[in-house]
């Protein structure tokens, strides 16, 4: 296949971008570099460093590009920062994805995959959280990606525009040679890293007093390997036309882990002690996030391996002490 991959310089994207690569497949990235570097546009893909809100230049890279489809990843992503800017969520993450797609209801592909949140639940009624839960975000980055989807099954109702919506749960892991390490860091396990290879002098916990097992939140932590790899499914499920024109995904394990089981986890697999700092509550941070997959798994096969919350770590840890030295 010849995919587009916006924002493929990041985490997540750039994790795809390299399995798709290995899998013989034609790769562009579109990123504007915002929150990623060069250097870590895969060798092999082709670069665009553009804009997604620059609509000639989105409409040029389609055109010339000829795609059988778009993996949409770009976007920003820190949820606290959304309780501060939400208005810059909107534009960055709801504006732009509109420019996207009337760039490619004008010239194709009609086949996008959307990196949709678990944010766009909210504090769940019941966990496992299965894909009809009500949709309620506690933050304006849940509701800029929901927002999305609301847009995206109205092209897909007038325009039968194909499209895949992936509600991750919390990425983490690594695979060989290529990690997270977002600039500035907000996520638990980099975090925490960060504390063990005393990069940082602590790791600050964001509330104690949830109604949790121990009162720190509980999130679901998926490998981004098995998520790259639903990727692929739903591509491959998109450009076949014989299947369902929407759908819309859980990923996740349907294990969920508090802060202080991270941490004591993060403890066990690196070796390494290091203090924590008690903090108030952090801004629109649901209590838990627990994810039901079986949709995925029955309907595209998906069939996640790369292991428990001790594997990530460990890959995590790894990828870590290669990218900041040790
Ligand atoms: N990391 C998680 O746990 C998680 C969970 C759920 C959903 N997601 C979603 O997955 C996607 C990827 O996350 P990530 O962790 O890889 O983030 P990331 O910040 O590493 O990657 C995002 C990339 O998009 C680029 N970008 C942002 N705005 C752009 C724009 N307007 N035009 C062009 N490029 C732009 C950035 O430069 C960056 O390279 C995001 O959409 C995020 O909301 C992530
Ligand atoms: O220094 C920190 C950072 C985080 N946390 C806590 O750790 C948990 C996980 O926080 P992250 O920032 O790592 O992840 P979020 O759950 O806030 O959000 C992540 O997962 C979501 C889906 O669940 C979104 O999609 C989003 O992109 C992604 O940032 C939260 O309870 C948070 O309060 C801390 O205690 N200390």
């Amino acid at each position: 296949m010849n995919v587009l991959v916006t924002g493929g310089a990041g985490y997540i994207g750039g994790t795809v971008v390299r399995l798709l690569l290995a899998g013989g497949h034609k790769v562009t990235i579109f990123d504007n570099l915002s929150h990623s570097k060069r250097s870590a546009v895969a060798e092999g893909a082709t670069f665009v460093h553009g804009e997604l809100a620059d609509k000639e230049c989105v409409l040029k890279t389609l055109r010339e590009g000829a795609f059988d489809g778009v993996l949409h990843f770009a976007a920003l992503i820190e949820a606290g920062e959304s309780m501060v800017v939400p208005e810059t969520f909107f534009r960055n993450n709801t504006a732009t994805t509109l420019t996207l797609l009337e760039a490619m209801l004008e010239v194709g592909p009609r086949r996008l995959v959307f990196s949709s949140t678990a944010a766009c639940y909210g504090e769940p009624e019941k966990t496992p959280i299965l894909e009809d839960a009500k949709l309620e975000p506690t933050n304006a980055y849940g509701e800029s990606k929901l927002l999305v989807e609301h847009m995206l099954r109205w092209m897909n109702k007038i325009h039968g525009f194909r499209y895949a919506s992936l509600r991750y749960f919390n990425v983490a892991g690594a695979i060989e040679g290529y990690g997270e390490a977002h600039e500035p860091e907000s996520h638990i396990i980099p975090l925490i890293l960060d504390a063990a290879m005393g990069r940082r002098k602590n790791i600050k916990i964001f509330g104690q007093d949830y109604p949790t097992k121990d009162g720190t939140c509980v999130r679901d932590y998926v490998h981004v390997k098995d998520l790259a790899d639903a990727h692929l499914l739903a591509l491959g499920a998109l450009t076949d036309d014989t299947r369902p024109s929407r759908m819309i995904y859980n990923i996740g394990t349907g294990t969920g882990f508090t802060v202080r089981e991270v941490i004591d986890a993060a403890r066990r697999v690196t070796g390494k002690d290091f203090p924590v700092e008690e903090c108030p509550r952090r801004d629109g941070d649901p209590a838990v996030l627990v994810a039901g997959s079986d949709k995925i798994k029955s309907e595209l096969g998906w069939n996640p391996t790369s292991g428990d919350l001790d594997t990530i770590l460990t890959s995590a840890w790894k990828w870590h002490q290669i990218r900041y030295g040790s």
